[in-house]
């Protein structure tokens, strides 16, 4: 194995990094600038302002909109926005023919011209017949328009979630947002449309919405989506009817008196100005706080469920309860707010309702009197005014829903700006400002802001690179510093120097133990071997493939401290990360193609496409499945490929399905032989992080590790929950095995079955011996040995 650690007294070149540290530390413009750089990246997750205007908010509209339309359904989305519109402009038609029908019995009714009236009466029967069925049709396209447009936004959402674990880096800088989110005091605020506006800066200085962060993707997945579709196909609908009918309605209007027309259109005019400046704004930004506050409700909620053992062993359903019931006070009183401002606006449209309803009259009343026009005439005029007021005042009478649109168009253009944000966006901010104000402090940003100037190739992220010869791990000058800045890791916490030019190599049959202080970086290390990490500098290599095709070989798995257990039954749990089940994406396909009606096959949706890629920087390359934050990954392989960040490979996990019976065989080797048996077969669901207990949910972790049988395993105390014996069982199984392994751990027994061990020093330096060297030397700090 050869090692060239940052150990000051071993390596000459952590010298010339310390050197390079010191001179570059000294100017502070250079890494000032890097890091600025590097913060910039992440600014296209910044949210812009929720109260902003709607000119602001329809080219992000029409961005959300384009993902279906120019996708890859998007002539069966262009097909089912044009059926709707044509028959929309048919149905406004025969709502033209109606007025005249219904104009015709009126007047009849008022000469008491009985065959007149019943003449009427069969063509106002006979267009209902042909419209009635037109109106439903009309109603059932709209609908499978909206199932289609929010089947496919949803799946290119969840794809780009998961894709480049966009998931995990939403989190982390999302996390503290989520948590300081909550109570705004100035959220209370009185509303008027500057204190509004004042509130949401506010907030987002909070990081709530805007702090560069995401809360609550979930929701915006699950919700905001089917929102967003139903308020855009529903007000994109009621646009091209209102202008229809304003066309058709204005041509009736202007037979009975060209000054109602012109007096309508400057009546509209006036009454939308003034409901845009007096409610637009405000209403929109209560929208966008109201949809935060209560995902941030449920959120509290999901994490009382998810932690109830945990909570209910600390007895602290005491604080849990108030901090739902804090939540849940920040959503009333938004909602309070809301419901305030709904009543004046509602006041406002009644009043310029009503008064639609008495110009008319008043304006043909006369001419009527004068025996100019007929009696049908009036009320005729009545209803193509009434028309053409509902066709100008489209704002005035949909602002809630415009607002609501608003807020959700917002939310999911955030959203996916987060998802297409690149890996290196989660650099932190080491130039920034200390928070803390300390010397140290300021030092060790300042170090670490230099340390990514001194990186051997220039770049300010950790590179990782597979190597289909390679069967054990290469390590090249890497530098480890903590994700930090506003929204990410700890906002506005200075980084933390985890690792300094650490080189190393790990060859077959070597295995490595990483020991140190709690806290001093090892679940670091493997973050950013992982990639998940990429703050630094330096370069992984890692084992690939010898070609993707090869099924059965598993180049690199991950076990995290934390097991995790998915929904499933209790095979998913033996065989996690696995291939994706083949029935999973063919039920999905099935649901999608019966809500499209069609049989031909599904488009294939490309996860990796930034969506919305038009002025967004490229979300970096990045594996698929597995993997993830507390989750045991598998980092599947193609031949040797490079990229800075984010994984380097591609590909499905996982190896050919296991039998029944070497399922069975490998329960009885993590000491699980009873387990089927236990909870009643390998296809039964259960809650399984709830059922089975840590030290079991790590032996199947392990028995994932042993199934997948990888070139290189990475086990982060993933033993921690076990007892002596079946600790060093299992270990006896992964030493014989798995090739090459490095573990993370506290016990010295764990000495034992590793060749060598990496011991963190802190500050950056980690020291690298034989296991030997390592148990000789404890021994003589312990006093142990002479
Ligand atoms: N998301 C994050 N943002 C910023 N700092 C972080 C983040 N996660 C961890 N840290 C910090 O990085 C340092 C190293 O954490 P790490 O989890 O690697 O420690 P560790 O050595 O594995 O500790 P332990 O033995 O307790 O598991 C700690 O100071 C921790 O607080």
């Amino acid at each position: 194995m050869a090692v060239d650690s940052g150990n000051p007294s071993k390596s000459s070149t952590t010298q010339h990094t310390a050197l390079q540290v010191e001179a570059v530390a000294s100017d502070g413009s250079v890494s000032s600038g890097s890091v600025k750089r590097m913060g910039n990246s992440g600014a296209v997750v910044s949210h812009s302002s929720p109260a902003a205007t709607f000119s602001s908010v329809l080219p992000k509209w029409w961005r959300l909109a384009k993902i279906w339309f120019t996708g890859e359904e998007r002539w069966a989305a262009r097909g089912y926005a044009a059926a709707v519109i044509l028959l929309a402009l048919v149905t406004t038609l025969f709502s033209v023919h109606i007025s005249y029908a219904q104009r015709d019995f009126s007047t009849a009714l008022s000469e008491k011209d009985v065959s007149g009236f019943y003449a009427a009466v069969r063509k106002f029967v006979v267009i209902i017949i042909i419209a009635a069925p037109l109106f439903s049709f009309n109603a059932w396209v709209e609908e499978r328009l909206v199932l289609a447009w929010r089947a496919y936004l949803t799946r290119r959402l969840t794809r780009a979630y998961f894709a480049n674990r966009a998931f995990y880096h939403i989190q982390q800088r999302g996390d503290t947002m989520a948590a300081g989110a909550i109570i705004n005091p100035s959220s209370t605020a009185a509303l008027t449309e500057a204190s509004a506006t004042a509130t949401i800066a506010a907030t987002s200085a909070t990081g709530s919405i805007g702090g560069g962060g995401i809360d609550n993707p979930d929701q915006r997945i699950c919700d905001d989506v089917g929102s967003f579709v139903r308020s855009s196909v529903s007000l994109s609908l009621t646009v091209c009817r209102k202008i229809f009918s304003c066309v058709a309605f204005a041509g009736v209007l202007w037979g009975v008196s060209g000054s109602l027309v012109l007096f309508m259109f400057v009546y509209a005019a006036v009454g939308t100005f003034v409901t845009t400046a007096m409610f637009g704004r405000v209403l929109t930004s209560l929208f966008y706080r109201q949809l935060a506050r209560e995902a941030d409700l449920r959120f509290s909620l999901v994490r009382v469920r998810e932690n109830a053992e945990s909570i209910a062993f600390y007895r602290g359903e005491g604080g849990e309860r108030v901090r739902v019931l804090s939540r849940l006070d920040a959503v009333l009183a938004v909602a309070a707010d809301r419901i305030r401002w709904s009543a004046l606006y509602d006041l406002w449209t009644s009043v310029y309702s009503y008064a639609t309803i008495l110009v008319p009259s008043l304006l043909t009343a006369p001419r009527y009197f004068a025996g100019e026009i007929e009696f049908g005439v009036i009320s005729q005029a009545s209803f193509a005014f009434s028309r053409i007021d509902a066709a100008l005042s489209v704002i005035i009478n949909n602002l809630a829903q415009i607002s609501g649109l608003a807020a959700e168009t917002e939310r999911l253009d955030t959203l996916i700006a987060a998802m297409n944000a690149p890996v290196a966006s989660l650099v932190g901010d080491a130039g920034g400002k200390d928070s803390r104000g300390s010397a140290a402090a300021a030092a060790a940003a300042a170090a670490a802001a230099s340390i990514l100037l001194s990186s051997a190739g220039g770049s300010d992220v950790i590179r990782r690179r597979t190597d289909p010869d390679l069967r054990g791990l290469v390590l090249q000058h890497l530098c480890v510093i903590t994700p930090s800045g506003p929204g990410r890791g700890f906002a506005g916490a200075a980084v933390k120097l985890l690792a300094t030019d650490l080189s190393l190599v790990l060859e077959p049959g070597q295995s490595l133990l990483v020991v140190g202080p709690s806290g001093c970086g090892k679940s670091s290390l493997m973050r950013a071997i992982a990639g998940l990490w990429t703050a630094g500098s330096g370069t992984v290599v890692l084992p690939g493939s010898a070609s993707p095709a090869a099924r059965g070989s598993v180049p690199v798995f991950f076990l995290p401290q934390k097991p995790f257990m998915p929904l499933g039954d209790l095979r998913t749990q033996l065989t996690f990360p696995g291939a994706v089940p083949a029935g999973a994406q063919g039920d999905a396909d099935r649901a999608l193609r019966g809500a499209r009606g069609s049989r031909g096959p599904l488009p294939d949706v490309h996860e990796r496409t930034p969506l919305l890629a038009e002025g967004r920087a490229p979300a970096a390359s990045g594996m698929t499945g597995g993997g993830g934050n507390g989750t045991s990954g598998v980092v599947p392989s193609t031949a040797a490929s490079e990229t800075a960040g984010g994984d380097c490979t591609t590909g499905g996990a996982g190896r050919l399905p296991l039998s029944d019976e070497e399922l069975l065989t490998l329960l009885d080797d993590v000491c699980l032989p009873d387990l089927v048996q236990r909870v009643g077969g390998l296809d039964v669901e259960l809650d399984w992080s709830s059922v089975l207990s840590v030290g079991e949910q790590q032996r199947v972790a392990v028995l994932r590790l042993l199934a997948a049988g990888p070139t290189l395993a990475f086990l982060d105390e993933a033993t921690s929950a076990l007892d002596g014996p079946t600790e060093g069982r299992l270990y006896g199984l992964i030493r014989k095995r798995i090739g090459c392994y490095v573990s993370v751990g506290h016990r010295m027994q764990l000495l034992q079955h590793h060749t060598h061990v990496l011991e963190c020093l802190g500050g950056g330096m980690w020291r690298l011996d034989s296991s030997a060297e390592y148990q000789h030397r404890m021994a003589i700090a312990t006093g142990l040995h002479p």
